[in-house]
Formats: C-alpha cells, structure tokens, sequence
C-alpha cells in the first residue's frame, strides 16, 4: 500500500496486498458459506489431489460441498471425478452452471469451459487472475457449506486475487518432504497473517512409503520434520499421507470419491470447525 493510499480500490491499478476488489452479481455466490484456499510451495507435490480428497472428505460428512479449480492453466480437478461434460450456461451466455460429480460436489474448472482439454491456456497473470473472478462471480454455486479452492503453486497473482476477492476463512498448506518445507510454511503463514487469514492445516503428501509385504514405514524422501514446524506456526492439524500409486491411479483415472479419505479427518475438522 503507499503512502498516498485512498483506499478507493476502484480507481486504483495498484495490485497492492490491501487491495479489495469490487464484487458484481452477488447472487450466484451469496450461498458459499465457507471458503478454503489450498495452497503449496510448489507444482507437483499433489495440491490437486489433496484438494479432490478434502472435497470428497466434505461431501461424505453431509456437506454441500464445491471445489473452484483456480489452477487455471494446469487444471486437473474434472480429471480426478471423471467430468467430461462441457460447463453449461444460461441462454444470455452471463451465467455458468458448474458440473456435478457422482457424490454431489460442484466443480467449475477451465477445463469444464475448453473445447479440448489438451488445449493449452496461454495467458498472462492478470487475465489468468480475471479468470478466477469470473469464476467466483459467473458461475452460479447455489447453496454450499464449503468450497475448496485448487489455487496455483507459489504466491503469484491468482493466489493473491483469490485472497483478495473470496472471503476465504482458512488455508490449507500441501507440502511434500523434498521440499524446503520451513520456508514454505513461513512463506504461507505470513502470506496468511497478511490477509489475516489463519493457516488451518498442513498436509505432508508423499510422507513415506508403507511397505505392502511387512508393513514397515520408510520416509523415502528423509526424515519428516512436519509436526516441529507446525508447532513453531502454532497450526494444529496435520496430516501424513503415504505414497501411494494405488490412490494416484484412482485419482488420475477420475474415482478421487471412491478413495478412504479418512487420513485428512483431523484436517476436515480444523475446516469444519472455523
Ligand atoms: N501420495 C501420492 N502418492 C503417489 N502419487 C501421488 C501422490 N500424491 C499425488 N500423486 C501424483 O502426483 C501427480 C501430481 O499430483 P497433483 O496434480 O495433485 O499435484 P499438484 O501439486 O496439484 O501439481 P500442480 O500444482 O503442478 O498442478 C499426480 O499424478 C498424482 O496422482
């Protein structure tokens, strides 16, 4: 923010952290009542599939639940339910309609709105972050306890304008153990303390293997320092989940609601409960 700050963000570029961005077509999302940012340091330690999980974990407590698929020029969420069907809108093309899985979650992702999910998204960062507005703004949600939303890796422009213009109640961090996982949860809970939005759970994905014959644990990727740096941020819940192809392949070939979510319990009651 500068020092010559009005605070009238409407007439204002700056794309400050204060920044609060004016809100149009309040019905289509007046219904979410509550939103959770998921979130990581970087691509590919399975943020997409903890966020399928943490939905799937929702709907089968009787939660309304919806996920936002904010990764918008890497979207896999249709991918992990099975959704092929395109996005449907209302006859004036202004409202879109987001596609339901098999268990009742609301999805609406970039891939729902492209004639070929293979087609590449070549955007910039603001219209990538226009795009996650609109998804807010234009896709009618209805009625929803809780919505997820699969945010990009880092904290780039479209993790920002979903922080600035979706009243997310808390962030979920996705780690894995290769990681510098410190100053990655420093990075987020700053990032939160900023927005003062609090830092509700960390999930260490790929956390060790179980061997299928004897059953022993190995932490393939070192040894797991997740439980000390969660305690230094003071956030309660955490969650371990093992590398598992099995639950991969599920995911990647579209049943994430035919898996055992009860791992991110803790997690789901740390969302339940803010
Ligand atoms: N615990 C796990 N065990 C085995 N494979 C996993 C696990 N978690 C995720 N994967 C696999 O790793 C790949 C990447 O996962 P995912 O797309 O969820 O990552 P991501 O962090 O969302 O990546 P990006 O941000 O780049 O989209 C997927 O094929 C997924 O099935």
């Amino acid at each position: 923010m500068s020092e010559e700050c009005t605070h009238d963000c409407s007439s204002c570029g700056s794309n400050c952290a204060e920044r609060v961005e004016e809100q149009k077509n309040k019905d289509n999302y007046a219904g979410v009542k509550k939103v959770i940012a998921v979130v990581s340091g970087k691509g590919g330690v399975g943020k997409s599939m903890v966020t399928s999980l943490l939905a799937v974990n929702s709907a089968k407590n009787g939660l309304k639940t919806a996920i936002m698929d904010a990764d918008i020029t890497g979207p896999s969420i249709p991918k992990s339910f099975g959704l092929k069907e395109k996005a449907k809108c209302d006859e004036e093309g202004t409202v879109i309609y987001p596609e339901v899985t098999n268990g009742g979650i609301k999805v609406m992702s970039m891939n729902l709105l492209m004639d070929n999910e293979t087609d590449p998204v070549i955007w910039r960062g603001p219209v990538i972050a226009g795009a996650v507005k609109e998804f807010w703004e234009n896709v009618k949600w209805g009625d929803i306890d809780c919505m997820f939303v699969d945010c990009p890796p880092g904290t780039g422009d479209v993790p920002l304008t979903v922080f600035q213009s979706l009243p997310v109640a808390g962030i979920v961090v996705v780690t894995s153990p290769q990681e510098l996982v410190s100053m990655i949860v420093e990075k987020a809970v700053n990032m939160a303390n900023m927005m003062d939005i609090p830092v509700l759970g960390i999930v260490e994905n790929m956390s060790y293997f179980e061997c299928p014959d004897c059953g022993k644990k190995h932490e393939i990727f070192g040894k797991s320092h997740i439980d000390e740096i969660a305690a230094q941020h003071d956030i309660k819940a955490v969650a371990k989940l093992p590398i598992n192809p099995e639950a991969a392949s599920k995911v990647d070939g579209g049943f994430a609601e035919d898996l055992d979510v009860s791992a991110l319990d803790n997690i789901f009651e740390a969302i339940r409960n803010c």
